[in-house]
Order: C-alpha cells, then sequence, then structure tokens
C-alpha cells in the first residue's frame, strides 16, 4: 500500500497510535471504569465543541492465542458482523491492498440521538523490532476516519461519527519445557485497544457515557472470545 495517496497518513497515524498505545497508564489522568477478569478499562472524560470524546483505553491479557490472530479477526471484513454488535451495515468501499481497506458502516441507533456511520481505512501491520521484555513481534490494525467522494458526511439519514482506533497485541510464549512443539497453552497474548470517537454531531453526555461505559466491556470481552473460540480448532498463527 506504499503508493497510494493515504499512504503517510496511514504510515504516521499507526506509528503514532502505536506510541500511545504503548505508554503506561501512570500519567494522563486515566480513570478505571471497567474490570472483568484480566481486561481493565481506562477513560479520560474530554468534551470538544461541547461533545463527548472521551479517550478510552483497554488492556487485557488472553491466553492461548496470538496477537497476529487478534489482529488478523479484528481487520477482516468478512467475519466483523460476528462480533461487531454496534453495526447494521458494513462495507468494503475500497481494497487498497491486502492489508488495508476503506469501511463504511452504519451503526445501530442510540436512542434519542441520531444514526451514526462511519467511513475509516483500516490497516494491519507486524511492527519489527520494537519489543517489550521476552515478547514476540507487536501486531497492530489502526481504524481512523477518512473521506470518500461518493459518501460525504452528512448526506444521508446518518451523522457521520469520527474515530481513531488501535488494536496493538503482543504476544509472549512460554515454550515447553520437554522441547516439543509449542501448543496454544504456552501462548499469552496482551492487547491494548485504545479509541477516541467523536460522535460528529450533539449527542447527550450522559447518554454517550452510559452506552460507552455498558457496551465496550462488552465489545471486547465478545471479541476476544470470539477469536479464542475461532482459533481453538486450527493451526497457531504465529
Ligand atoms: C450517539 C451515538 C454515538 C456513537 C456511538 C458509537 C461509538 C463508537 C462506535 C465504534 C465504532 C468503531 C469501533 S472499532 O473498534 O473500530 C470496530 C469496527 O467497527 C468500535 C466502536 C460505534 C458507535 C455507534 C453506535 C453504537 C450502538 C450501540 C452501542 C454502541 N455504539
Amino acid at each position: 500500500a506504499t503508493e497510494h495517496k493515504l499512504w503517510p497518513e496511514i504510515d504516521r497515524v499507526c506509528l503514532e497510535q502505536l506510541h500511545y498505545a504503548r505508554l503506561n497508564l501512570g500519567e494522563g489522568g486515566w480513570q478505571l471504569f471497567a474490570e472483568d477478569g484480566e481486561m481493565r478499562m481506562y477513560k479520560r472524560e474530554e468534551e470538544v465543541g461541547g461533545m463527548v470524546v472521551d479517550p478510552l483505553k483497554a488492556v487485557h491479557i488472553v491466553k492461548g492465542v496470538t496477537g497476529h490472530e487478534m489482529c488478523h479477526y479484528f481487520f477482516s471484513a468478512d467475519v466483523r458482523m460476528d462480533w461487531e454488535t454496534t453495526v447494521e451495515q458494513m462495507t468494503v468501499l475500497e481494497s487498497i491492498a491486502e492489508d488495508t481497506q476503506v469501511f463504511l458502516q452504519i451503526h445501530k441507533r442510540v436512542w434519542p440521538a441520531a444514526q451514526r456511520d462511519s467511513l475509516f481505512w483500516s490497516h494491519i501491520r507486524k511492527v519489527p523490532n520494537i519489543r517489550d521484555e521476552d515478547g514476540q513481534d507487536f501486531w497492530i490494525v489502526c481504524n481512523h476516519s477518512t473521506e470518500h467522494q461518493d459518501f460525504p458526511a452528512n448526506s444521508g439519514k446518518c451523522v457521520r461519527l469520527f474515530l481513531t482506533v488501535c488494536l496493538v497485541c503482543q504476544t509472549f510464549i512460554d515454550p515447553p519445557k520437554d522441547g516439543t512443539d509449542i501448543t496454544r497453552d504456552n501462548l499469552t497474548c496482551k492487547i491494548t485497544y485504545c479509541s477516541v470517537v467523536n460522535p460528529g454531531g450533539w449527542a447527550p453526555a450522559s447518554v454517550l457515557r452510559a452506552v460507552y461505559k455498558r457496551e465496550y466491556p462488552k465489545f471486547l470481552k465478545r471479541f476476544t472470545q470470539y477469536v479464542i473460540d475461532q482459533c481453538a480448532d486450527k493451526p497457531i498463527m504465529f
């Protein structure tokens, strides 16, 4: 995808998001708002132009899958509707390359606000040479709002929401002592999910914050369980 006009932005946003995802939660006023087993979800309360754009950061540890597998299923258009419960309709507008696609998604309406749609590029990549401790290479999927001449914002019934989302994963392998092949029991995947969503038009702060508080933990739990189930009987994708 390196020759496409979006490439400089894709490259910049992905590397910025990877850096942002790897920042510790120590600084920056993050507020823990949900916990479930190994999953911890944090938010910062921020408004832009009177609209709630609370940045969200979730960290999770999942056994039995690799970061490549986690990112593969998050990126894959074919399976999106199997796990993404906020989406009513999804279209791939452009396949820029094997690792880069442009999506138009119509989301379920969040009463009493107007229905939203999102139009974004999605890019998956392995990031070599940056490693935490004894981890494997990072895998990242980044979704970032973009424009498309055939689908201008707010031209139909939906209000266009604007998002920057990243899923950053790292695999840790604890090899079997007896030198036999690695199995899924030896795999641990550390996940960081970051999202900033601008609702694109007025929506009551109380409604939005309630939706996020309820939906984001369900979303990450459902998605990670989906990947565990899909991978269980398949060869490991390192
Ligand atoms: C007033 C409504 C404001 C918008 C609410 C909303 C916020 C975020 C998102 C969302 C968009 C993309 C991602 S992703 O991780 O990139 C995966 C690809 O789909 C994740 C979440 C959607 C929705 C829109 C509707 C809605 C409906 C049910 C519950 C919650 N939301």
